[in-house]
């Protein structure tokens, strides 16, 4: 279905809960967050059932994210589900990957098509410092447990974060160049209650470009799956690629196409925009597929034109990154 702007909205993002077992310094504090209760968030049935709903409007591709999506219990039976309902072409989910290797093969035995990873240093100590936890290890044997899988295309997101990982972009360029990965470098983005962010510590992907092409040949290139924002550039004669996702240099709202549902049940537009459709309240109400449908319908007719983080610096939002889904 078109939005207001001509926007093909096809992309369903849910976060499945707000939990998680890290700790990143620029998504929660030590001691967590909202922490809902089970009756607060949406069960399995409810999410399927909506999938299926969106799914009439156009939904065509779905990614599981959070908090942490493999910490919420029976995952695979949810993914199992949302296979099943034939408009889904794409399940994929985002995951830091601690607990990925030990559920590989049940996920994509439930349908699962692809994933990516959250991997923002491959140093141990600063791993254990951004994250607050030691979990490294976990990680890297994740990433390849994927890709020994052929959960293709294997993604890993890398939020750049400057004075703490600018000394890693090259080294990230090289697991590009030697492996089949698709390394996606994130412009720190001023959501939440601001934990680590800071208007210094923002590095253009303009920057980590020039970078990397002090090094490796740069062509722009396109990945077979992911209609999500990233831009592609292959790495000669390596083997994986370099992408970069701009939301505070270069905007990439005008080509949207994604709705997100919160683990507590609320549609949204945008990842920045406040207003949201209550869609649990709505269930709660026994609301009739059709009902569901019309709020589908007006959470789309509600997309911004684009965000507008860069003007109040992220003191307009009212939730954080955990709790949209990223
Ligand atoms: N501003 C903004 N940032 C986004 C949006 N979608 C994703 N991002 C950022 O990009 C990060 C990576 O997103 P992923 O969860 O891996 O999803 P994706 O990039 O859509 O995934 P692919 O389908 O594999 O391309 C997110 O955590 C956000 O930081 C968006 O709609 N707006
Ligand atoms: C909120 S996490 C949820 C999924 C999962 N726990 C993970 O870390 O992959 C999704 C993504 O959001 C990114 N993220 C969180 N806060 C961010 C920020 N302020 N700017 C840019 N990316 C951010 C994380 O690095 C991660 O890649
Ligand atoms: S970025 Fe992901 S892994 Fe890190 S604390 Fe937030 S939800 Fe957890
Ligand atoms: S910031 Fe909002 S409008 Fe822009 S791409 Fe992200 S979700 Fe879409």
């Amino acid at each position: 279905m078109l939005d207001t702007y001509n926007r093909k909205i096809n992309y369903l993002r849910i976060s499945v809960t707000d939990r998680c077992n890290l700790r990143c310094r620029y998504c929660m504090p030590e001691e967590g967050i909202t922490k809902l209760e089970h009756d607060e968030i949406l069960s399995l049935e409810d999410i399927v059932r909506l999938v299926r709903v969106g799914a009439g409007i156009g939904i065509r591709k779905i990614r599981l994210t959070g908090g942490e999506p493999l910490i919420r219990r029976h995952i695979t039976q949810l993914i199992a589900g949302i296979r099943e309902i034939p408009e889904i072409d794409d399940i994929a989910i985002t995951t830091n990957g601690v607990l990925f290797c030990s559920m590989a093969e049940e996920l994509k035995a439930a349908g699962l098509d692809r994933v990516n990873f959250s991997l923002d240093t491959m140093v141990a100590e600063k791993f254990e410092f951004i994250t607050r936890r030691d979990h490294r290890t976990e990680v890297k044997k994740a990433i390849f447990k994927a890709l020994e899988l052929g959960l293709d295309p294997v993604k890993i997101n890398t939020v750049a974060i400057k004075g703490f990982n600018d000394d890693e972009i090259l080294a990230f360029a090289k697991l590009a160049y030697d492996f089949p990965l698709h390394i996606r470098f994130i412009e720190f983005m001023p959501i939440g209650d601001l934990l680590f962010w800071s208007q210094d510590r923002m590095i253009s992907s303009e920057q980590i470009k020039e970078r990397i092409e002090q090094r490796y040949e740069l062509t722009p290139t396109k990945l077979s799956k992911g209609s999500g924002p990233a831009v592609y550039f292959k790495l000669s004669g390596g083997q994986g690629t370099i992408g970069f996702i701009t939301p505070m240099s270069h905007k990439f709202c005008s080509e949207c196409n994604r709705l997100r549902l919160t683990a507590e049940g609320k549609l949204r537009g945008c990842l920045y925009d406040k207003r949201e459709i209550d869609l649990k309240a709505a269930l709660e109400s026994k609301s009739s597929d059709e009902d569901l449908k019309k709020l589908f319908i007006q959470a789309i007719s509600l997309k911004p034109s684009e965000h507008h983080m860069n003007e109040g610096w992220g003191k307009d939002n009212l939730r954080k990154m955990s709790q949209i889904g990223g």
